[in-house]
């Protein structure tokens, strides 16, 4: 078991939507399952004009989930909780001096014990995360000669290659590259970090984890809900830099990446790099046509509700080019995956909500029960990341009875079979981690830097493209129908829990 030692959690934008909705319960979870350390403040910062007391009721009570769950607590134990909050006007904006902040920590720190370790937790608007790391260096709360110091960032980690390195050296001139912690809250999900222990700590699975064995590789996120509040946010990010570039890339390095030698941070670290930059970029115009589609949902009816198109959500511009819903196929140029197509598709809007990769296994060489019902795609691992968290194999076994009448099989593990084992939330595993200095489950600046080195051609092909086309699909469908044109020379793309309704796909802005 690895130790926390007594800190101060900093978040800046502490009054925010990320704070309520993710990071208090994440911290009410381990409060409440004794994994905070002894000694523990969480002093929250931002512009707004707020009192310890009015921050300490605005956590509780502006948190849904914590309503629900409160009921159940008796009230000297919420107080507990409540009591670790404290709060920090920063005076107008961000960009003054923090002298001040930086008194109210020393007298917290000397006050709570929490031995001079500071978290600081980004949580701004991302043009901010600079000026704060220079700030709160200047002020000396960077230097690790009392306590260390660590700073967590949210993503967006940049907007573009250039604007990615921009971000990484401003934030490495304050805090050293170990010092900061960079969240991809897929990362924190249990079966992502299973895909590890699925691939290294078996041995049936990694002889067939090549080209030998391995037909393609699909992989699909899938999101029912629309944009919901954050439309202004979407509309300048899309579902390439939103979902693509960092969660989904982040699988992809890990379904790819090559045995670490051991279980470290860096050792993972430096063979998820490897594995990114591993990744066939797509340069040229043709390339890029015949490989990435793009599409937004459009105005339909979902279960006899009227649903409005993207371009008619709150903050979204009504002329926006910008995808709802991205697919790429490409190719990883190393020696395991050599001709492997990988396809990965993400979007919003679609029948349900699942996120998954599929593992299609290579036919066999010589089928002797084709004409029996065998199929050549009768082989598949599926990893489930959400929901019904599981891993799953479909194979061909005989139906009892004359003959060789072939029909599939599973072989299905759930999550949920696991009862008596508690599973964190992404949010609430990484903060542990990051409280414990251990940084795995953290995008490393070269990570990140190579995700983007893949994505900015597509990015910047669906900007000035030639013949670069937005498609249309109704919202609560499976995306376009050219999604499945990505993937035809193999059939379609697995859709889990199909639903799918009558679409033809169709062009929006040809
Ligand atoms: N919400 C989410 O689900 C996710 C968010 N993120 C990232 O987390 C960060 C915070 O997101 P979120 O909480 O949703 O954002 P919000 O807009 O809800 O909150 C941002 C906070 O930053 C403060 N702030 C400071 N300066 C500004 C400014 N110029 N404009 C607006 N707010 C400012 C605001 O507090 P005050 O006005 O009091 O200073 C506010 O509390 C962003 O970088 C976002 O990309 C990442 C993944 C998911
Ligand atoms: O980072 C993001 O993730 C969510 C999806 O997360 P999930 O854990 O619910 O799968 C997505 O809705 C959002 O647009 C994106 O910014």
């Amino acid at each position: 078991m690895k130790k926390t030692n007594n800190q101060m959690l900093v978040i800046f934008g502490a009054s925010g939507d990320l704070t309520a909705r993710k990071l208090i319960p994440a911290l009410f979870n381990l409060y409440v399952a004794k994994q905070l350390p002894k000694n523990f403040v969480v002093l929250g910062a931002s512009r707004s004009d707020l009192t310890d007391e009015e921050f300490r009721d605005k956590v509780v009570n502006k948190s849904r989930y914590l309503k629900a769950k409160l009921d159940d607590l008796k009230e000297n134990f919420i107080k507990g909780f409540t009591d670790m909050f404290f709060y920090e006007d920063l005076g107008g904006d961000y960009t003054s001096e923090y002298s001040g902040l930086s008194k109210r920590i020393s007298k917290l720190n000397i006050a709570h014990g929490t031995d001079n370790n500071y978290m600081f937790y980004l949580s701004t608007p991302p043009n901010l995360y600079e000026t704060i790391a220079k700030n709160l260096s200047e002020v000396g709360l960077s230097s690790q000669q009392e306590g260390w110091k660590r700073l967590i960032v949210e993503k967006p980690f940049g907007y573009s290659l250039e604007s990615a390195k921009k971000l990484n050296s401003g934030l490495q001139q304050y805090f050293k590259e170990p010092q900061i912690y960079r969240i991809d809250h897929y990362l924190g999900k249990e079966t992502v970090q299973n895909l590890l222990v699925t691939r290294f700590s078996n041995s049936i699975f990694e002889p067939l984890w090549n080209r030998n064995y391995i037909h393609h590789v699909e992989i699909t996120n899938a999101e029912s809900g629309g944009v919901e509040k954050r439309g202004g946010y979407y509309d300048k990010s899309g579902a390439l830099r939103d979902m693509f570039q960092n969660h989904l890339l982040q699988i992809v390095s890990l379904v790819v990446m090559e045995p670490p030698i051991g279980d470290q941070p860096e050792e993972i670290r430096n063979e998820k790099v490897k594995a990114l930059k591993s990744l066939r970029i797509m340069r040229d115009e043709k390339t890029l046509f015949d490989n990435t589609i793009r599409a937004q949902y459009v105005a339909s009816e979902i279960n006899g509700e009227k649903v409005k198109g993207y371009r008619e959500e709150d903050g979204v511009d009504p002329d926006s080019t910008t995808e709802t819903y991205a697919a790429v196929k490409f190719f990883v140029d190393n020696w395991r995956w050599h001709g492997v197509p990988f396809y990965v598709r993400t979007a919003k809007r679609m029948p349900t909500k699942v996120t998954e990769i599929v593992i299609h296994f290579q036919p066999p060489h010589h089928q002797i029960f084709r004409d029996s019902g065998a199929s050549s795609k009768d082989n598949k691992l599926i990893i489930r990341i959400q929901p019904d968290e599981g891993v799953l194999i479909k194979f061909g076994v005989k139906v009892p009875g004359q003959g060789f009448k072939v029909e599939r099989a599973n072989l299905d593990f759930y999550y949920s079979s696991l009862a008596e084992t508690y599973v964190m939330e992404a949010y609430e595993r990484l903060l542990l981690d990051a409280m414990q200095g251990d940084a795995t489950l953290y995008a490393r600046a070269d990570e990140v830097e190579a995700a983007w080195e893949f994505v900015d051609p597509i990015l910047d092909y669906w900007k000035n493209g030639k013949d670069v086309r937005m498609y249309g699909y109704a919202a609560g469908v499976w995306g376009p129908e050219n999604g499945d044109e990505l993937i035809d020379d193999l059939g379609t793309w697995r859709n889990p829990g199909e639903n799918l309704a009558d679409d033809p796909g169709f062009c929006v802005i040809c």
